[in-house]
């Protein structure tokens, strides 16, 4: 077990689930603090669910899930694209500025600083002529950078991320994967949801394996072995991409 210092997220035998149906099984582990760690297993392997523990949005059926007890320490997640509403007619630059929520608060005057926050995260994402358009008239693609600029206002220590590159072409994925790195370098902890193993094994030095249970948690040149992933589809008798 790592230690509370270094552990920036800890699962204690935890079990996570949907009304009578367990998803996720007896998960035991960490996350250490400025890891930047890959979850990854077939489709219903309970990787969203997983984040969804950790951010509190489903509770988990038995063990414990212990957050840094830092008070400055702060969980910012993007969620699946499926999972935002693009008929709601907000624009691209109102969308980045709800990151700067937790710090301006709902009454508090968005100051000229938290201005330039937003400019200088659309740039970064490469969305510095999007900010009027309506979020309905972006691609999918743009969304996405959307979405990463967003978080960027977060200023979160611990970032979570599921399936960031879902539905992005390649040139999209290499300019998000920089802006990963990117935080990983400034310290924070970066845990993402994926599905394509080459890409974890190219820029993830750490990764989880999760097949309605825990297959492997560790160096991902040690996790995913023919024999784990081999294990994790038997596991959850469903297609590994
Ligand atoms: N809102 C929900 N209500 C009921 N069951 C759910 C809900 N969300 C997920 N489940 C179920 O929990 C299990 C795990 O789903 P989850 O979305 O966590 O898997 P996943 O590994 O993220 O899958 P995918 O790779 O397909 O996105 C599945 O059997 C799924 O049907």
């Amino acid at each position: 077990m790592v230690g509370r210092d270094v552990a920036v997220i800890e699962l204690d035998q935890v079990s996570l689930g949907w009304r009578d149906r367990v998803a996720v099984r007896d998960v035991s582990g960490a996350f250490e603090r400025g890891s930047l760690t890959a979850i990854v297993g077939p489709n219903g392997a309970g990787k969203s669910t997983l984040l969804k523990g950790i951010t509190g949005l489903v509770s988990p059926l038995r063990g414990r899930i212990r957050t840094s007890g830092r008070a400055d320490s702060h969980i910012a997640c993007l969620p699946q694209l499926g999972e935002l509403d693009r008929s709601f007619p907000i624009s691209t630059y109102d969308l980045v500025a709800m990151g700067a929520w937790r710090r301006v608060g709902a009454w508090k005057r968005f100051s000229a600083q938290e201005h330039e926050r937003v400019r200088s995260a659309l740039e970064a994402v490469g969305l510095a002529d999007f900010g009027h358009r309506i979020i309905g008239t972006l691609s999918g693609g743009q969304l996405q950078r959307a979405l990463f600029a967003r978080l960027m206002l977060h200023d979160a220590d611990t970032l979570l991320l599921d399936e960031p590159f879902a539905a992005v072409d390649m040139a999209t994925t290499e300019d998000l994967m920089a802006l990963l790195h990117r935080w990983h370098d400034e310290g924070r902890t970066v845990v993402a949801v994926l599905h394509d193993l080459d890409l974890v094994r190219r820029h993830f030095p750490q990764c989880l394996l999760l097949a309605g249970q825990l297959v492997a948690w560790g160096r991902t040149d040690d996790v995913l072995t023919p024999e784990n992933l081999h294990l994790a589809r038997h596991l959850c008798a469903g297609d590994f991409l």
